[in-house]
């Protein structure tokens, strides 16, 4: 897809991948309408991508996704200011393992709410004009973690989603394509707070000295190699059924290339 002078709406945009993938559209021409559950957060980058980019270029709104009202009105506020959607991308997510329930409601159900939300509002019957969704799945959506497993779980269901609804013939005649992007470890606060320290974050997984320990073999990414294949799926003519996986040693690789079972 061409970048320029299209719309995109972003979860989990305040930082992170969330907003290097907001700069990288903005960059490129595109509007963003971004949203995240940390309004201070969410307000600063506003901010800094205004200055860059323009007051009329970005929209930060506040939504927790696990909120189905709130996702519905990201939508309708979307809709309001920008007048169309043509990429979604679900990109919020978190870590934690003793709350697993929340883990499934932020990176699976609103991750499947976003969808067929976007999906609604891309189809040219309801006066969309088709679109791409992206989905952030993660190697934990392909890898089994014994320090991980309910988000493991939830990013292997982001995978088979994504996948089996890029398969289907309805929205591939809709002119909508759907991916899924696959990161290894990235250095974001996800990942930083949890090396670092920082106070309650290695509550979040089980074996956190297990992680890192992986992480020293499997080296981090940077937040811009991670850029750079999301870019790479949204510029792409054809996406769709695509699962792209980076890390850092085997730097971007194209899974489940033949898209299907059969
Ligand atoms: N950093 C990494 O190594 C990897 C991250 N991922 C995935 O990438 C995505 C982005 O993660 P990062 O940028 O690394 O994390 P991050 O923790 O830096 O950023 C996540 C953002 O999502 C927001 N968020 C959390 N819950 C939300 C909710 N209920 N509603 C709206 N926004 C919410 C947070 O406030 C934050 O701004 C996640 O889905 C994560 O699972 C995947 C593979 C590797
Ligand atoms: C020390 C860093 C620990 C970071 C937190 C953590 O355990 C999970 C990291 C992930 C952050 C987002 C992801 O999707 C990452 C998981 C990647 C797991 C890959 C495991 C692959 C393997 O064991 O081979």
């Amino acid at each position: 897809m061409k970048v320029l002078g299209k719309v995109a709406v972003i979860t989990g945009g305040a930082r992170g991948f969330g907003k290097a993938f907001s700069e990288a559209l903005l960059k490129r021409g595109a509007k963003v309408c971004f949203a995240d559950i940390d309004v201070s957060g969410g307000q600063q980058s506003q901010r800094e991508l205004a200055a860059k980019f323009g007051e009329t270029s970005v929209h930060f709104v506040k939504c927790d996704v696990a909120k189905e009202e709130e996702f519905r009105d990201l939508f309708r506020e979307c809709l309001s200011k920008f007048k169309k959607i043509n990429i979604m991308v679900n990109n919020a997510g978190i870590l934690d393992e003793a709350g697993w329930e929340k883990c499934i409601d932020v990176n699976m159900t609103a991750m499947m709410r976003g969808t067929y939300l976007a999906l609604e509002k891309m189809n040219p019957e309801n006066g969309g004009e088709g679109g791409t969704i992206i989905n952030v799945s993660s190697f934990a959506g392909l890898y089994p973690a014994h320090f991980l497993p309910a988000y493991v779980a939830t990013k292997h269901g982001i995978l088979g989603f994504t996948r089996s609804l890029a398969m289907d013939p309805l929205y591939q005649s809709q002119g909508i394509q759907l991916a899924t992007l696959c990161p290894a470890f990235a250095s974001t606060n996800m990942v930083t707070d949890i090396i670092q320290g920082e106070a309650g974050s290695r509550q979040k997984i089980l074996y956190p000295d297990v992680a890192i320990k992986i992480t020293e073999n499997m080296g981090i990414c940077s937040v811009a190699d991670i850029t750079d294949g999301f870019i790479e799926l949204v510029e792409k003519e054809n996406c769709n059924g695509d699962v792209l996986l980076i890390d850092k040693k085997n730097g971007k690789q194209y899974q489940f290339v033949n898209k299907t079972t059969s």
